[in-house]
């Protein structure tokens, strides 16, 4: 019987995306196809072959290439998009958009023009107005198109907790709604260790100070690297959430995801928590929200917009 694996294509050979590629390969999840621009075929390839190099020592079967050739990417089920530019210390996520935007522009068409069926996952950022372009470029539906943020900003909300209180990480959820940026709102409430919540076991000011450095996570890892921004955490959060629709997992986890009237938003992609499934965005799950996260909600949503009113 021969075995057809599902195949995924990331796009852009960089910190996020060669570790993406790594990772959904020693998870043998799926074939990786990693697509780079011209100048850096080559080095895209040669990551590639060292990466299916470690197979026979890591005991997995995945085929990975590297390409500047879209044709490649024809009929991927899940496509990654990781291309464009990082941030350095001193700059925003909003620094990149000008940038950002053509890129997600032009390998928007090719993605469309070789695999017309798939779910795009956009990192890139500022990731909640690149998810929009994504989505206006492609023509998808919404539930075809998602950015990650939400899983990300979880985990390292769940990192610090379970540092606080000697813990596994395992036994320790977390929820994040909102933009990728430093007005996103982390809903203690619902967050537990073991089921307890939160405000039971941590002081609510020591919990305002984890909040405070889950929401400058990102920027805490550009000012320590130096030349770049965070990657393994970001790959994991891509996996994760590629692991889902793949394997039809129907996982909650949070995305960002394009609201028509929930939470009381429109025509804006934002991170809220859903239902992730072979469908893509199966669900947006809408939570009670007291006045103070509603209002906290609608800052970040804000500076979402005011980041999407430069798009072309
Ligand atoms: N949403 C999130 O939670 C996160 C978002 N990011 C974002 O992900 C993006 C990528 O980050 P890194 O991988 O660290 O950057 P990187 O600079 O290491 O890699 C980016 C790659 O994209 C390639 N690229 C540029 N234009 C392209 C095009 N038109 N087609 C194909 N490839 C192209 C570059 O040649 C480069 O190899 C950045 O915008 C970063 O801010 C990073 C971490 C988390
Ligand atoms: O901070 C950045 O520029 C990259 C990113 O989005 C993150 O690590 O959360």
């Amino acid at each position: 019987m021969s075995l057809k694996r599902k195949k995924v294509s990331v796009i852009g050979s960089g910190f996020t995306g060669a570790t993406t590629a790594f990772l959904l390969a020693q998870k043998e999840l799926c074939d990786v196809v990693i697509v780079d621009i011209p100048p850096m075929e080559n080095p895209t390839k040669g990551k590639a072959l060292d990466m299916l190099e470690a197979g026979p020592v890591q005991g997995f079967d995945a085929n990975i290439i590297g390409t500047s050739n879209y044709e490649d990417t024809k009929d991927s089920d899940v496509v990654v998009i990781t291309a464009g530019i990082a941030r350095k210390p001193g700059m925003s996520r909003d620094d990149l958009v000008q940038t950002n935007q053509k890129v997600m522009k032009s390998v928007t068409a090719e993605i469309v023009k070789y695999s017309p069926d798939t779910k795009i996952i956009v990192l890139t950022n500022p990731v909640d107005a690149m998810t929009y372009t994504v989505y206006k470029a492609s023509g998808f539906p919404k539930e075809r198109v998602i950015g990650q943020s939400g899983v990300l900003d979880t985990a390292r909300f769940r990192t610090f907790v379970a540092q606080e209180l000697n813990l596994s990480v395992k036994d320790v959820t977390g929820f994040v709604l909102g933009g990728h940026g430093d007005d996103m709102v982390p809903l203690v409430r619902y967050s537990t260790a073991g089921g307890v919540p939160l405000e039971n076991l941590i002081s609510a000011g020591r919990l305002e100070e984890i909040v405070e450095r889950t929401r400058k996570g990102g920027a805490e890892i550009v000012n320590l690297l130096g030349n770049g921004s965070a990657y393994y955490a970001p790959a994991a959060a891509l996996v994760e959430m590629t692991e889902a629709i793949l394997k039809d997992q129907k996982r909650v986890l949070p995305s960002i995801a394009f609201l028509e009237g929930e939470y009381g938003m429109n025509g804006i992609y934002l991170g809220v928590p859903t239902v992730l499934g072979a469908g893509g965005i199966e669900k947006i799950i809408e939570l009670e929200l007291t006045e103070d996260e509603k209002m906290a909600l609608q800052k970040s949503a804000d500076s979402v917009r005011t980041v999407m009113s430069v798009l072309a």
